[in-house]
């Protein structure tokens, strides 16, 4: 199984084989391969299509921290699953890209705009196994800065987690033809801005927690 985070810090706690890919961390361990992406999403949907290409992925992981919108359901340090992630930034404010008349991605199964399913086998098993919820997470380059904007956009979108890479991840698995699950642990409030109340530590110990039961001691 390929893991990828956004940063180092989110998986801190994996103990592997250290390589580097592309001048970012690598780690080797049984059965899977970890890789740092970089914050955005140009980074992650990079660093999984040139990780992928020659190579034979069953399946891959996105894990990371998130901003939570109001009325998510979840609690601060808590844990989801994507069912679907959406591309908050593409085509006209009102409409998306079906306002702007493109399809972001057109394959044999399906045409998409600004919603991107990740895999639903493998999602439904890992919420199985761990336990946890599946809902939808929201993708922007820009961060919200206020409560307000965050509602704003989870209200659109009727979003639940916010974050800066799993739109792309999505689309890039879809495109690829990669069976791709994406897991976030709640390290703050979408819009809140103060460090100060923000929980992080909380959240990576979530992920450590999920991640080592997915891949085993
Ligand atoms: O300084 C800020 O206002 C600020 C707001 C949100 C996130 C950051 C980060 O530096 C973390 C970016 C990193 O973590 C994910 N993440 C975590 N919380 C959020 C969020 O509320 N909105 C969007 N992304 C978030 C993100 O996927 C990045 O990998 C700073």
């Amino acid at each position: 199984m390929l893991l990828l985070s956004p940063t180092q810090f989110e998986a801190a706690f994996l103990k592997g084989r250290r390589f580097t890919f592309h001048g970012r961390a690598g780690l080797r361990g049984e059965g899977w391969i970890w890789l740092e992406s970089g914050v955005g999403k140009v980074n992650i949907a990079a660093t999984l299509a040139a990780f992928a290409k020659g190579r034979k992925l069953e399946r891959v992981l996105l894990f990371g921290i998130a901003g939570m919108y109001p009325d998510a359901g979840l609690e601060m340090g808590d844990a989801a699953l994507a069912g679907k992630e959406i591309q908050a930034d593409l085509g006209i404010r009102d409409g998306g890209m079906k306002g702007l008349g493109f399809p972001t991605l057109a394959l044999e199964g399906g045409v998409y705009h600004n919603r991107f399913p990740l895999d639903g086998a493998f999602t439904a098993e890992l919420s199985k196994t761990l336990g946890l919820p599946i809902k939808t997470f929201l993708t922007r380059d820009m961060v919200s800065e206020n409560p307000t904007e965050a509602r704003q956009l989870s209200r659109k979108w009727e979003a639940d987690l916010e974050n800066m890479e799993g739109a792309a991840f999505a689309q890039t698995c879809l495109w690829l033809g990669l069976r791709g699950a994406e897991l976030r642990a709640v390290s703050n409030l979408a819009g809140v801005r103060d460090k100060a109340q923000w929980r992080i530590r909380q959240a990576v110990e979530r992920l450590e927690h999920h991640v080592l039961r997915i891949i085993g001691p």
